[in-house]
């Protein structure tokens, strides 16, 4: 089967009118996070007439399972309302591309980088990382955590694989726990937070250099990178030496907590990293008792931000007691409650920010598989 243009491949496969109609309503139906519509975003990738039955076939190039049915219901009926044609088959599968940032050397196996950093500690960097990255697992991605938190590295803990310790079988590489989906590397699994808090910044990122590059990742479509906190050397060494695709900043949403966001945003541009977007953590509480909202760390903080850089605002997560317990005890709320409330504002930061990977990325070549039956 010839890939070719697009456009071209509708025309050719399928006889006026129905070709330009099918292109047409192709061309209106718009992409949820990618903000293109599927012919422009090159997502429809194999096209059939049967009779009078049209098959299509999409590649989405994001994580977003939790969403097939809906979008694949609202395509069919899109195109059935064409004249001719009395049933649509529509096919939708994942195909994440591979991001290239810089000239860095790519990681084994390892297709996109994403690094989660804040400016400041404790907003919840660690926690939005392990969410992240289960909520792209969760949306059909195969996906790896590194714990980069060398002073306080948590990863072990909130995926509740503390007590692994790394095995290496060809004596050069190790290998990486795996939790609820996902591969994860720590520092935490080797050494002790005592041991860890006497490095100096060199020492540390050069063991985190190491620790990335001689992990064993099977094939992944997302490293997540829980980045220390701050903006010093560590930071910038990491996004140096490690090839990232893209950054999220997280922030709470008071001034004190912005202005380091702000620092860290400075950060990934001065190293060239994009910034994918920013997610505004305990962003407002619902009280138990009588259900109103609350900003007890003020207001708006992180659109502020967002707005200040041009950067989409990801998401914004309640102050919870839930998600503080699933951390805590190795059951993150993405994999607690996969269904609830917070785990569906995990899910909607991962679908965006995986798109915005794609939208910040060069333009892909529209290419598509066209089978005339
Ligand atoms: N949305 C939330 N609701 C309630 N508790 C939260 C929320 N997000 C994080 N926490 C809690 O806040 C504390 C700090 O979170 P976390 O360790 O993720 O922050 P951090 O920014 O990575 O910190 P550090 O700078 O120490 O690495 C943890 O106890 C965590 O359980």
């Amino acid at each position: 089967m010839n890939q070719i243009d697009n456009v071209n491949a509708i025309r050719n496969a399928l006889k006026e009118p129905l070709s330009s109609q099918v292109l047409q309503r192709l061309g209106q139906i718009q992409d949820l996070e990618l903000e293109q519509d599927l012919i422009s975003a090159g997502m429809v990738r194999a096209l059939a007439l049967d009779g009078t039955c049209l098959q299509v076939g999409l590649v989405v190039p994001y994580p977003c399972q939790s969403q097939y049915r809906e979008r694949v219901m609202s395509l069919t009926q899109a195109l059935a309302e064409l004249p001719g044609i009395d049933e649509v088959e529509c096919e939708l599968g994942l195909a994440v591309p591979e991001i290239r940032v810089g000239g860095i050397a790519p990681i084994a196996n390892v297709r996109n980088v994403i690094a989660v950093g804040s400016g400041k500690g404790g907003v919840g960097k660690s926690t939005t990382a392990v969410n992240l990255a289960l909520a792209l697992a969760a949306e059909g991605a195969r996906v790896g955590v590194l714990d980069a938190d060398i002073y306080g590295p948590s990863v072990p803990i909130m995926l509740g694989c503390q007590d692994f310790r790394p095995v290496s079988r060809d004596g050069k590489t190790m290998e990486p726990a795996f939790a609820h989906g996902v591969s994860a590397m720590s520092m935490g699994f080797m050494v002790t937070e005592d041991n860890a808090a006497v490095w100096r910044g060199p020492m540390a990122a050069g063991a985190l250099v190491q620790l990335v590059n001689e992990t064993q990742w099977p094939e992944l479509d997302y490293l997540v990178i829980d980045m220390p906190p701050g903006t010093g050397d560590i930071q910038l060494t990491l996004s140096q030496k490690v090839p990232v695709s893209g950054a999220v900043i997280v922030t709470t949403p008071q001034e004190i907590a912005t202005a380091d966001a702000r620092k860290g945003i400075t950060m990934f541009n001065k190293v060239n990293i994009p910034v994918l977007g920013i997610v505004e953590n305990m962003s407002y509480h619902v009280c138990n008792q009588c259900g109103s909202k609350e900003h007890p760390f003020g207001h708006g903080g992180g659109l502020e931000t967002a707005k200040r850089y041009n950067v989409p605002l990801l998401g914004e997560l309640p102050l919870n007691v839930t998600v503080r317990e699933g951390v805590d005890n190795g059951h993150p709320s993405v994999v607690a409650e996969p269904d609830g409330e917070i785990a569906q504002a995990y899910k909607a930061i991962a679908r965006k920010t995986a798109a915005a990977l794609i939208r910040q990325s060069e333009p892909q070549s529209l290419a598509i598989e066209i089978t005339l039956e």
